[in-house]
C-alpha cells in the first residue's frame, strides 16, 4: 500500500505512517497531502490532527473539511523531542510550530536569545541544521545520523506528549465499521441554543464525546463548523438516529460523516 505524509523523511508523520504502509512518499503541507488522497493519487495520507500540549492542528481540520476524504485509523504515538546540531553553539532554532510550540518553556529557559524559526516540518529543521551550523533543529532524536549532535533530549515541556493522527483514504474507503466515528457539521444557521442540540442529539442516547472543536466557516466572521468525534460507531442505531437529529439541524448546511475508525497506539 502507497502512503503519503509529511516530509522529508524522518518526521513523526513519517514514524506514524510506517505503521500503516510499506511504501511512503512525502509532502510538505497537510494540505497537499489530505488533496493528493482526496484525488485518488495515494491510497492513504497520514496528517496530524491534534496534540496532548498544543491541541488541534488547525490546517488538518480546515482540509478534512475541504476535501472529499475519509478516516480509516487513529494512530497514537508519543512524541519525545530532541535538540540536534552541529554543536552547542547555535543562534536559530528550527522545526515544525507545534514541535516550537511543545518545547517553549524550555527553550524560553534554557536558549531565551536565540531566534525560533517554523519550517514545514520537524525533519525539514534537523536538514536545516545539517547544513548550516548556526542553526538546531528540533525532532526525533533518530534523525541526529553521523553528523549531528544530541544537544539534549526530552525536551518537551510535559513528558507525557502525545500526538494523534488520522490516516485519510478515498471517500469510497469510508467504514460504518470502529469504535469511534467523527464528522464534520456545518449547520449555516445561528440560534440560541443550537450548540446544546447538537450535543443532546449525542447525549440523549448515551454516545460520549471525545473532541469538538469549532473552526471559522471562512465564510463570514461568527460563522462555524463543528468537528466533532464520539465513541460510537456509525453500524449501531444509536448513532444513526443521533446524526440523523444532528442532519436536521444542519438542514441549511451539510454534514460530512468522515467515517468510523479504530483507535492504534504505535510506539518507536
Ligand atoms: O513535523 C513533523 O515531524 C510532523 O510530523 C508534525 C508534528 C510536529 C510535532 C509533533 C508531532 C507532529
Amino acid at each position: 500500500m502507497k502512503a503519503v505524509t509529511l516530509g522529508p523523511a524522518g518526521t513523526y508523520s513519517h514514524r506514524a505512517a510506517r505503521a500503516v504502509a510499506d511504501d511512503v512518499e512525502f509532502r510538505e503541507s497537510v494540505s497537499a497531502i489530505v488533496a493528493a488522497v482526496a484525488d485518488g493519487e495515494y491510497e492513504r495520507g497520514v496528517v496530524p490532527i491534534e496534540n496532548s500540549i498544543e491541541g488541534s492542528v488547525t490546517e488538518t481540520l480546515d482540509a478534512l473539511s475541504d476535501n472529499d476524504v475519509s478516516v480509516t485509523q487513529e494512530i497514537v504515538t508519543p512524541i519525545r523531542h530532541a535538540l540536534l546540531a552541529q554543536s552547542g553553539n547555535f543562534s536559530t532554532v528550527a522545526s515544525h510550530s507545534q514541535a516550537l510550540a511543545q518545547c517553549r518553556t524550555y527553550l524560553e529557559a534554557e536558549y531565551p536569545d536565540v531566534a525560533l524559526e517554523a519550517v514545514a516540518s520537524t525533519a525539514r529543521g534537523v536538514e536545516r541544521a545539517r547544513n548550516d551550523p548556526a542553526v538546531a533543529g528540533i525532532g526525533h532524536p533518530d534523525n541526529a545520523g553521523d553528523d549531528l549532535e544530541i544537544v539534549a533530549e526530552d525536551i518537551q515541556d510535559r513528558q507525557s506528549n502525545a500526538t494523534r493522527f488520522f490516516v485519510v483514504a478515498p471517500p469510497s474507503e469510508r467504514s460504518d465499521a470502529g469504535g469511534k466515528s467523527s464528522v464534520v457539521v456545518y449547520p449555516n444557521a445561528n440560534y440560541p441554543g443550537l450548540l446544546l442540540e447538537l450535543l443532546e442529539a449525542f447525549a440523549e442516547r448515551n454516545i460520549n464525546l471525545s473532541r469538538i472543536e469549532s473552526r471559522p466557516s471562512g465564510d463570514r466572521l461568527g460563522d462555524y463548523l463543528f468537528h466533532i468525534d464520539f465513541e460510537a460507531g456509525l453500524y449501531e442505531e444509536r448513532a444513526q438516529e443521533a446524526l440523523a437529529d444532528v442532519e436536521a439541524i444542519a438542514e441549511k448546511g451539510w454534514v460530512r460523516r468522515l467515517g468510523s475508525y479504530d483507535t492504534r497506539h504505535v510506539l518507536y
